[in-house]
Parts: structure tokens; sequence; C-alpha cells
């Protein structure tokens, strides 16, 4: 489902590479924990995918489609293909959480019927049944984040690239949207989640890449958090 080849990149002319050199094969339905010190290239890497930025040098295949060659015109519905997640929950203050998540469909333009349908069984699906009306304000963080999450389900991507998406959220609150994260990966999708979080990683048992100063150093099947436990 993707697979980087020998990927480096380096932002400015003579720095050093934020990521340097990294291949990996991620399959159809993996779930995968991309961990690191700050500034070890997790989040680059995810940008890398999503192709909000190029690769130095290196190839990059998402879904099928190798992104080196892919025409601008075409990012479009690679991102389709993607949902995003991020720390900030990056949600539209003025509107509502059902028109949060109807948004992410009105704007590949699925008609009416299908939205009036597809929001409320996945904002049930997130535990978010009967907060509809509700604005981003009047919702907890973790309540945030299951909105941001249902907006990057609801269209159902093959791939889910999820940046931190537990880190402005208490223990308790982070463990309900990692079983969330969890249940999404069990239909079938792909999922990869950049995470700080230790004790969720170890938790979780599930496949853990490391990066160090932008090289791949660790890959560990049903994996912890730290290598030298
Ligand atoms: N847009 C940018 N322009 C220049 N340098 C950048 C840019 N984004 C990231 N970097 C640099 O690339 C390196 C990797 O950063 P990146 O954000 O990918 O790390 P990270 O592992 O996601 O860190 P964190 O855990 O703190 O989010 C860092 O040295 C960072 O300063």
């Amino acid at each position: 489902m993707i697979r980087l080849e020998n990927v480096t990149k380096v932002y400015a002319r003579g720095a050093r590479p934020a990521v340097d050199a990294v291949s990996m094969e991620i399959e159809r339905g993996e779930f995968v924990f991309l961990v690191g010190a700050s500034g070890s290239g997790k989040s680059t890497l995810l940008r890398l995918m999503l192709r909000e930025e190029r690769p130095t040098s290196g190839k990059i295949l998402v879904a099928g489609k190798d992104l080196s060659t892919l025409s601008n015109w075409k990012v479009p519905a690679l991102r389709r293909q993607i949902g995003a997640v991020f720390q900030d929950f990056r949600l539209l203050p003025n509107k509502t959480v059902f028109e949060n998540v109807a948004f992410a469909l009105q704007v590949i333009g699925k008609p009416r019927h299908h939205i009036a349908t597809v929001v409320p069984d996945t904002l049930e699906m997130v535990g978010l049944g009967g907060k509809e009306k509700r604005r981003p304000h009047e919702l907890s963080g973790g309540e945030q984040q299951r909105v941001a999450i249902a907006r990057a389900f609801v269209n159902r991507p093959p791939i889910l690239l999820c940046d931190e998406p537990t880190g402005n959220l208490d223990p308790t609150t982070s463990l309900g949207i990692m079983r969330l994260l969890d249940r999404i990966n069990r239909t079938g999708t792909t999922v990869v989640m950049a995470t700080h979080d230790d004790e969720i990683v170890d938790q979780m048992r599930k496949r853990v890449l490391e990066l160090a100063t932008g090289e791949l150093i660790r890959d560990q099947h049903r994996g912890v958090y730290g290598s030298t436990r």
C-alpha cells in the first residue's frame, strides 16, 4: 500500500537530511507506529506520503501511484485515498460537528442524500452520536479529535495517516482515540501513526518503525516504544 525506496528529503541546501535514505514497505491493512525523537523526521515522512512535500531523491509509491511521476492534477485523487489526522485537530471553528464532517464529502462532489446517511453513520461509529449540532469549542479535546477522525474516515479511504493524534490529550482520552484507530484499522484500513506516546505503543504491540536523525533504525514486529527495553 505504501512503499519508499531510498527516500531522502533535504529541505535547505546544505542542511542535514530530514529523511535520509529511508526504504520501507507497508502492506494493505497494516497498523504501523512511527516513533523517534523530536525532529527525527516523522512528520516529514507523512508529508512525503501525502505529497505535501517532494523527496530530494528516491521513489515513493502510495495506493498504487508513483508520487514522483504523478501529475499535479492527480494529487487531489491521491488525497482522496488518504485520510489525515493531526495533533491540533484542524476543525473549522464556525461549522458544527455534522458540517465539519459533511464538508469533506461536499468538496469531492458527493450527493446530498449520500452525505445525509454517511455522516450520521460515521459520527455514530466514532462515538459522537447526538453531538452533531455542537461546534468544536463545545467539545472536549478527545471529542474534537473524534470529529477529525470522522472527517478523515468518512470517505472510507484505504489509508489513514495520523501525526501525533493523541499529542494534546490526557492518557485516558488518548486510549479511547487509540481504540478508535484500532477499530478503523480492523475494517481493513492501513494506518500509519507518528507518536511520542510510549504507553500506547507499548500497550498495542503493533509494528514499530523508528527514525533517528532521518534514518530508519528499527523495524520491529509487535514492537515497543523504546528499543532498549
Ligand atoms: N518546512 C521545513 N523547512 C525546513 N526544515 C524543516 C521543515 N520541516 C521540518 N524541517 C526539519 O526537518 C527535520 C525533521 O523534522 P520533522 O518535523 O519531520 O520531525 P518529527 O520527527 O516529526 O518531529 P516532532 O516529533 O517534533 O514532530 C528537523 O530537523 C526539522 O527542523
